[in-house]
């Protein structure tokens, strides 16, 4: 069932001679991380402010779960949906578990919940309560304060979380492990994240699916394996790159060309095959077949085997999208 649903949803703001979104439908299935890219000014923050009403769109209807949003109160819509942005957005003035408890509080929730919820999400942003529990925000580094702030969206315990570029202005290590720790907290937490970006790299790393926008419209709206082997037209393949095989495969997670076990089938030990982890890319992946000769390989998530993935696997998959 859809978590998210735009139906012809079309925002003019009165300055503009184009729409900044300009009908969009699409829907976003629960539990998927969607990433909204394209270049500048091309309309995502607009689609996403949508969402939690900060904007309300000149036409068309959004829809959360079965209900139209303009029919929920905006503080209660607003409780239901986390929100993450790229300055973090903190209260300079709050301590960081100050800040972790406003939605909490707003909920009514009682003191020791509230407390106990604090220190479960620091440990689960990897942020020790008792180191960090009263600090400032002047005293966190820029990524620990994104940090911070995903754990504040996540407080009241949202299932929809909007992220605007999230990590924007965060150096690239620090961004590649906080993009780890996100995927991570995606797989425990499978919430539905709405996720704007303007990296590819980030787009094709996190995205269930990849939402492509230009001047307001949707271009394509895909996996990041067909976004990369089938990009719809020009405009995508020279957005995403998709003529350079190597950076494909190293841009593309296992689980994206792998065969899944069915459901309750159990391998024995493996059967012999060497593993790689579902989140590994395919570039990994290439490398290990070639290292070891083994026809195929075993994919575990969690330590279980979820698929398999082969040598014509990743061939296929590095081989669709490119021309000539
Ligand atoms: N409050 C506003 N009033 C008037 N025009 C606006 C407003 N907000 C955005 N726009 C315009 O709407 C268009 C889409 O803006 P939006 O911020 O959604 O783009 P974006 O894709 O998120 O861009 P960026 O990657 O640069 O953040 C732009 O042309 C922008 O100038």
């Amino acid at each position: 069932m859809s978590a998210i649903r735009f139906d012809n949803v079309l925002l003019r703001f009165p300055s503009m001679a184009r729409a900044a979104v300009d009908h969009v439908s699409c829907e976003v299935e629960s539990g998927n991380l969607v990433v909204i890219l394209g270049p500048s000014g091309c309309g995502k923050t607009t689609l996403l402010k949508m969402v939690n009403r900060l904007y309300e769109p000149t036409a068309g209807t959004i829809y959360l779960g079965d209900t139209d949003i303009r029919q929920l109160p905006k503080t209660r819509l607003r409780q239901q949906i986390g929100y993450v942005i790229q300055q973090s957005g903190l209260f300079p003035h709050m301590t960081v578990a100050q800040n972790i408890a406003v939605v909490p509080r707003l909920l009514g929730w009682a003191n020791p919940r509230i407390q106990a919820r604090i220190d479960e999400l620091l440990d689960l942003v990897a942020l020790p309560p008792g180191e960090y529990r009263d600090r400032y925000p002047a005293q966190l580094s820029g990524g620990q304060q994104q940090r911070v702030g995903l754990a504040r969206a996540l407080a009241g315990d949202p299932q929809v979380m909007l992220m605007d570029e999230p990590f924007g202005a965060i150096d690239a290590i620090t961004r590649a492990t906080l993009q780890d720790e996100i995927l991570r907290l995606q797989r425990q937490l499978k919430k539905t994240i709405l996720f704007v970006s303007h990296d590819v790299e980030e787009a094709l790393r996190l995205g269930d699916r990849i939402l492509i926008m230009k001047a307001g419209q949707i271009v394509q709206y895909d996996t990041p394996f067909n976004i990369l082997t089938k990009p719809t037209n020009e405009f995508v393949h020279d957005l995403v790159g998709a003529d350079d095989m190597v950076r494909q495969l190293s841009l593309l997670r296992v689980s994206t060309a792998m065969t899944r076990l069915p459901d309750g089938y159990a391998l024995n030990g493996h059967n012999g095959h060497p593993t790689i982890a579902r989140e590994d890319s395919l570039r990994d992946a290439l490398s290990l077949i070639l290292r070891t000769g083994a026809p195929k390989l075993t994919v575990l998530e969690d330590g279980s085997p979820v698929g398999t993935l082969t040598l014509e696997h990743i061939r296929d998959s590095a081989s669709v999208g490119a021309r000539g």
